[in-house]
């Protein structure tokens, strides 16, 4: 019989769920030593967020074929290890997104009416009614960062309450925004506006540190701020300094840097600022819900079924996917390549399927495009079995052509992005059947393997252009791999694709464009 252990405390019907098919150990509480030490006996992990699965539990789990978080964030799991080790990661996409977001609507209620101090004062024998006076919300601007499952329901929530709705989200397009009842806005104009501030996003590089010393220094200094998204969006120094110098009104948060919150000068700011354990999916409802849909999933996979919603394992028959699996990566690639370029908001994406790839069987390609595209906005969270829901919630239009004629490969992709910047295309081949190579980029044909950092330029095909652009970025230390131009005529318009070694500096792209002859300039991490 399969053996699951249990490492965080998760709802009995999810073990009930799990006891059908395994046999269930409930061990909370374990240090990582202690963990790495029993791993090895168990078939499945089930956790919540308490549970750290590192590379290193990950290497001693010989026997993991799956693990299970119940919850959303897979942020305390080392994926990438799990995927290379074969391991399936799933969560629970939605199970809590309506405590998350009712947490977030309690948070912004409590900070205007004092509800935790006053009720402390109350409790210690006081009766103090000058103290407290709060702050209505009603009329008041909501800002809303990140308008994805949980931002949308504290939007319709808050409009309810006669709250006005500006939102921030690059990956949502203005109709769907407008649905909501919200004005889709630019973020420093948020920071301007809002008297409330919640956050709703994944955290990734671009969001780390999303509110800072210098984006406090642009909001009301009657503002508050709400985080029950991930510890790390705010600089929490810079949040206590604004609070205690009167830049900002006050914050509530629920995540924390580092969980346990351990010493921390955000203790001791009073009544302005309200502090919760991690408490945003803590409602019997979500722990039954985020219980359930996970152990089903482990369940599932025990009985050789697929899952479905893995963050790392398309839930694709194994016999198509072992067909397309190279293909996959191309279009994964691709899509990833053709919506950095595109920047911002994608409104359309086609998808043109050519030469061997123009069948009925390459729709999961489609499905792995857009996986690519979204990478930007949702990272982990998109998957091949949610990819074409989530493009479809943003309001991306997704076409999909097919030419069996075109014959320059064996099968090639081409995808292009339509987004509120322009359009911008790209197309890739296999060669050998297994080595990706970009053929073409903005209908410019180039031939070049995609690289982990790359940097494409619009230019005119004049002499020294090359030398110029070299020079300026060995003055900024950036070590070029390989380099390729493609153009159509001589002397004409041309695309350069450079590989490099490293991510480019901060400010360099606005030098390269003032280089004579070179009109745009993009950079892409793949
Ligand atoms: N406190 C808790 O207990 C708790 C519970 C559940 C979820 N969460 C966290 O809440 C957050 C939101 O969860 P969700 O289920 O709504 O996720 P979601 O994927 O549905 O929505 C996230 C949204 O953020 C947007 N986004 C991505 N990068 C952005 C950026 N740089 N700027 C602005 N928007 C950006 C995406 O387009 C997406 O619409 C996640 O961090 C999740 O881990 C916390
Ligand atoms: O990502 C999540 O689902 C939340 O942060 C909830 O975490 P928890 O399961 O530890 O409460």
């Amino acid at each position: 019989m399969s053996k699951v252990l249990v490492s965080d405390p998760i709802d009995q019907a999810g073990i009930d769920i799990l006891s059908q098919v395994a046999t269930v150990d409930v061990k909370t509480g374990l240090k990582p030593a202690e963990l790495i030490e029993i791993i090895g006996e168990y078939d499945a992990l089930m956790i919540r967020s308490g549970t750290r699965v590192t590379q290193e539990i990950i290497e001693a789990g010989t026997q993991l074929k799956i693990i299970g978080r119940a919850g959303v964030g897979v942020d305390n799991v080392d994926v990438p290890a799990a995927t290379r080790k074969g391991i399936i990661v799933v969560n629970s996409p939605e199970g809590n997104t309506i405590a998350a977001a009712e947490h977030a609507l309690a948070m912004i209620l409590s900070l205007s009416r004092h509800i935790p101090d006053a009720n402390a004062s109350v409790k210690r024998g006081e009766w103090d009614r000058k103290t407290f006076v709060g702050a209505e919300v009603y009329k008041k601007n909501l800002g809303i960062v990140g308008l994805g499952k949980i931002g949308s329901h504290v939007a319709s929530v808050a409009k309810a309450m006669g709250m006005k709705l500006l939102a921030y989200d690059p990956f949502i397009s203005t109709e769907r925004a407008e649905q909501m009842g919200c004005q889709l806005v630019d973020l420093d104009l948020l920071f301007q506006q809002a008297d409330y501030i919640t956050l709703h996003i994944p955290k990734t590089p671009e969001t780390t540190n999303l509110i800072n010393a210098k984006t406090l220094a642009k909001m009301k200094p009657t503002a508050r701020i709400i985080n029950c998204a991930r510890g790390g969006i705010i600089d929490e120094s810079a949040l206590a300094a604004a609070i205690k110098e009167g830049k900002i009104g006050g914050a509530a948060l629920d995540v924390f840097d580092s969980e346990p919150l351990g010493e921390s000068e955000l203790r001791s700011l009073g009544k302005d600022i309200i502090l919760t354990p991690h408490l945003g999916a803590s409602t019997t409802e979500a722990q039954v819900n985020v219980a359930i849909d996970v152990a089903e999933q482990i369940r599932d996979v025990i009985l050789g079924l697929p899952a479905r919603s893995a963050v790392n394992i398309p839930g694709l028959g194994p016999d198509i996917l072992e067909e397309l699996k190279p293909y996959m990566q191309l279009a994964e690639t691709l899509g990833n390549l053709v919506g950095q370029l595109a920047g911002g908001r994608v409104e359309t994406l086609t998808v043109k399927l050519q030469g061997e790839l123009a069948t009925n069987k390459s729709q999961p390609l489609v499905v792995a495009a857009l996986k690519g595209l979204l990478y930007q906005a949702l990272r982990e969270r998109v998957n091949y079995v949610n990819a074409s829901i989530e493009a479809k919630e943003r309001g991306i239009r997704v076409i999909e052509t097919r030419d069996a004629s075109a014959r320059d490969y064996a099968g090639s992709l081409h995808l292009e992005a339509t987004g509120t910047l322009g359009t911008h295309s790209v197309t890739g081949a296999l060669l050998g059947d297994k080595e990706i190579h970009l053929t073409d980029v903005d209908g410019f044909p180039i031939n070049v393997p995609p690289s982990k950092y790359m940097l494409f330029t619009l230019h005119r095909d004049m002499p020294g252009i090359i030398g110029k652009l070299g020079s300026l970025l060995g003055s900024f230390n950036v070590n070029i791999a390989s380099m390729q131009v493609g153009r159509k005529i001589v002397r004409g318009d041309a695309v350069m694709a450079l590989s490099i070694d490293d991510p480019l500096p901060d400010g360099i792209l606005d030098e390269i464009t003032k280089v004579p002859g070179i009109r745009d300039a993009y950079t892409v991490t793949l």
